[in-house]
């Protein structure tokens, strides 16, 4: 599928209405990979609907939605139910870091990788050969991730109680444990200070570099935005107002007028 070549998601035509109100309004928007992809506007713009309507927790009225998960295996979304999409290699993280407490950084990281356990229930209960393998390689590649993200030394603490920062990480770290395509990012910014902001920002370009995923940001947080992202797209109404480099939507009239408050 051609226009699928160097993309990991392409979006055409998507609207979802609620009521009367046209939240997404006739988007279309593509994502290549390993890109980091913004996507702003102002509240109420329809972001999280957006969002909401590629991982498939809404189903879309109209529109078309591929996705190239694993093994660049094609697939139109908007068929599929929401437990399948991660499946796929399309993974979204939540405003609230949602991590357990109790547990340990490590145990909490490799919750994420048990979508993938080949072994089933039955044999992992009874801790048989093939399961006590598969749990020994989850962990291997639990800590090489934690290794990357800088925090390995920290796997046997509890949750409870680390700074957010790091606790951040550990939420990265789970979601990489699905090996995804593509990640979106809600609002990760959110409740983090300046120096925190700049953390987060080498965060996501070394996953970038890193795990050779793209990343689809939903940030109010303007400075990350446009520190970070390769493209834009900002969006008025649940319409598009323009895809451009950080530059360009910086310089862009109507989006200067719809979100930097400037006439
Ligand atoms: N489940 C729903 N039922 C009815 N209306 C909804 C629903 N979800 C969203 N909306 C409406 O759709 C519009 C877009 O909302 P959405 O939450 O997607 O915007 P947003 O850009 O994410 O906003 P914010 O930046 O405040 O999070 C809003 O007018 C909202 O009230």
């Amino acid at each position: 599928m051609s226009k699928m070549e160097n993309r990991v998601l392409n979006v055409e035509g998507l609207s979802i209405a609620f009521g009367g109100l046209k939240a997404v309004d006739n988007l279309s928007f593509d994502i290549k990979e390993k890109e980091i992809f913004g996507l702003i506007g102002p509240n109420g713009a329809g972001k999280t609907t957006v969002f909401n309507c590629i991982t498939q927790f809404y189903k879309p009225n109209t529109g078309e939605i591929l996705f190239k998960g694993h093994g660049d295996q094609v697939t139109e979304l908007t068929t599929k139910p929401v437990h399948e999409i991660i499946k796929l290699g399309l993974v979204r993280t939540f405003q609230n870091v949602e991590l357990i407490r109790e547990l340990s950084i490590i145990d909490n990281v490799l919750i994420g990788g048990h979508i993938d356990f080949k072994a089933n229930t039955f044999s992992q209960a009874l801790r048989l050969p093939k399961a006590r393998k598969e749990e020994k390689q989850y962990r291997e590649e639990a800590e090489k991730i934690l290794e990357n993200l800088g925090i390995l030394d920290r796997k046997d603490m509890l949750v409870g109680g680390q700074p957010y920062g790091i606790l951040k990480k550990v939420e990265m770290a789970r979601t990489l444990m699905a090996r995804p395509k593509l990640i979106i990012l809600d609002e990760p910014a959110a409740g983090l200070n300046d120096s925190e902001t700049l953390e987060l920002a080498k965060l996501i370009k070394k996953i970038r570099d890193e795990f050779n995923c793209a990343i689809l940001l939903v940030e109010h947080d303007m400075r990350l935005v446009m520190d970070i992202c390769d493209r834009i797209c900002a969006i008025n109404f649940g319409k598009l107002l323009t895809i451009g480099t950080p530059k360009e939507i910086q310089q862009n009239p109507a989006v200067q007028s719809a979100y930097l408050g400037v006439e």
